[in-house]
């Protein structure tokens, strides 16, 4: 479960990025980020991975507090939470595997049980193929089906996208979005920022849609809105 209570993000700049924001997402729901650019949306998801840091109010996920959280202790956090990225963030000297298997081998998983899990997540995302190629030997679709992989073979109770498909042709974005749908069938909490607005309009998921650091709209079974991008 993910919860803020009054949490505002000031960049040292003075920006107000994110202005008294309430909200809770349970266990396995599905959420759309939406809203116009730079209205706040990275920052309220970095917040949830302690990428950045409130300036006041207080941030729950699965039961500990991010506000005063040590830092020490950021590692044992992210493995709970995954993330993914616009624009990939693949290892380019490491294989489709050994990009996956990273994850494993921070934290000391036995290489037997590695290879299992890694080529389990392959064979879910439709990669086990293209195992020993490299990120840049992949189309756009696929390196980030290499990055979800990443996210998820941790078994994270939470998965937050930024932006997943702002990179990828409609076809690909729709494929990407019906694998986040799969993993959060499985139970896995799904928390994504996208100016996708034919997908969050077909979903029919929950939609967060944030202005100027404020939740301005929260519903269950939500539309895009009207927002106009470059
Ligand atoms: N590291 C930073 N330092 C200072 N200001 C920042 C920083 N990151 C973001 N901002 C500012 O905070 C505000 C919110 O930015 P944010 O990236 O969260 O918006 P966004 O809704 O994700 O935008 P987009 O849709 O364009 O990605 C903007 O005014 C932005 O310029």
């Amino acid at each position: 479960m993910i919860e803020m209570t009054n949490v505002s993000k000031t960049y040292p700049n003075g920006v107000l990025a994110v202005n008294n924001i309430n909200v809770k997402i349970n266990k396995g729901e599905f959420v759309y980020v939406v809203g116009p650019s730079g209205a706040g949306k990275s920052t309220f998801t970095k917040m949830m991975y302690r990428e950045e840091r409130p300036t006041s109010g207080k941030i729950i996920i699965n039961g500990t507090d991010l506000s005063t959280l040590k830092e020490s202790k950021v590692p044992l956090l992210r493995r709970n939470i995954g993330v993914v990225f616009q624009d990939f963030r693949l290892l380019p000297k490491l294989t489709v595997f050994e990009n996956v298997a990273f994850a494993l081998e921070v934290i000391g998983e036995n290489p037997r049980e590695i290879k299992r899990k890694v080529l389990d997540i392959l064979d879910l995302v439709q990669l086990k193929h293209k195992a020993r190629f490299f990120p840049d030997e992949l189309s756009g679709g696929e390196q980030q089906r290499v990055s979800i992989a990443r996210s998820i073979v941790n078994n994270p109770g939470v998965v937050i996208a930024d932006e997943p498909t702002g990179n990828l042709d409609p076809d690909t974005s729709w494929e990407i979005m019906y694998l986040f749908e799969e993993i959060n069938n499985r139970g896995t909490t799904i928390v994504m920022a996208t100016h996708n607005k034919e997908i969050v309009n077909t979903m029919k998921k929950r939609v967060i849609a944030i202005e100027a650091g404020k939740i301005v709209r929260d519903e269950a079974r939500g539309e895009y809105g009207f927002y106009e991008y470059d």
